[in-house]
């Protein structure tokens, strides 16, 4: 069974509010101290806006069950989940290898090397992106192993395309690859070692 590729991005509701948080995560990393904000009086909003979230959550055991419906792919993953403020997100369609791709333009929230991504920001795309590569060919599991080459420098605020295809099924050995390429060269190479094994989902 293969899944959905893409959580169905809302434009409301929590997808809504975790878009306008991704905004102000960004623009607070792009102001820094030299703006000519009033840092104290946002973050007395911001903590506002907090207070209102905490005051109103559900219990976590209801929020797990909640977030983790369905067999498929996930709306609050840390790289693709359009209900996750920290995901970039990746967004993901079929490729004629059999694999996925994601095009995807990262801005300075995820900086390591002066104007790139950082070595971790790629590690995290990529694992995701061999994990859900998995699933899109029907067989998936945890992460056993990923090996990473970073060829050259991943730039920020350029488009760049984060893919990855599932090579071989050795009885529980998921054999995946991966890359992030910008202007058709490797910017970081991915080899993955799955293990066909999930921790149940809460329900
Ligand atoms: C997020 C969940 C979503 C679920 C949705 C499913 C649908 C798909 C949709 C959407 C995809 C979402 C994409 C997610 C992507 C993110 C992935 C992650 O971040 S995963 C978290 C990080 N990984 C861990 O935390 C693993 C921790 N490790 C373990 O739990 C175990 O070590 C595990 C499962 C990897 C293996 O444990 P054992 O007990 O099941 O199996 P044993 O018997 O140890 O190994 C089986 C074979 O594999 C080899 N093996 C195991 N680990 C190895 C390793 N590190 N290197 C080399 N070989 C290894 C062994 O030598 C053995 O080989 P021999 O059968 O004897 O030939």
């Amino acid at each position: 069974m293969t899944i959905d590729l893409q959580a169905s991005a809302r434009h409301c509701g929590v997808d809504g509010a975790s878009a306008a948080a991704r905004r102000v995560i960004a623009a607070l990393v792009r102001a820094g101290d030299i703006s000519t904000a009033d840092m104290t009086d946002i973050a007395d909003r911001l903590n506002a806006v907090a207070d209102d979230l905490e005051a109103t959550a559900p219990p976590l055991g209801d929020r797990l069950v909640d977030m983790w419906q369905g067999d498929g792919n996930t709306r609050h993953d840390p790289a693709t989940g359009p209900e996750n403020p920290i995901a970039p997100p990746l967004e993901y369609e079929g490729t004629a290898d059999g694999g996925i791709s994601a095009d995807v333009t990262l801005d300075l929230p995820y900086q390591g090397p002066p104007s790139s991504v950082h070595g971790g920001v790629s590690a995290l795309m990529l694992d995701h992106t061999l994990g859900v590569a998995n699933g899109w060919a029907g067989v998936s599991g945890m992460t056993a192993e990923l090996t990473l080459r970073y060829h050259r420098l991943t730039p920020l605020f350029e488009p760049v395309t984060v893919s990855a295809r599932q090579v071989s099924v050795d009885g529980r050995k998921i054999r995946t690859v991966g890359a992030i390429r910008h202007d058709g060269r490797d910017c970081v190479t991915a080899e993955g070692l799955f293990i066909a094994k999930y921790p149940p989902r809460p329900r």
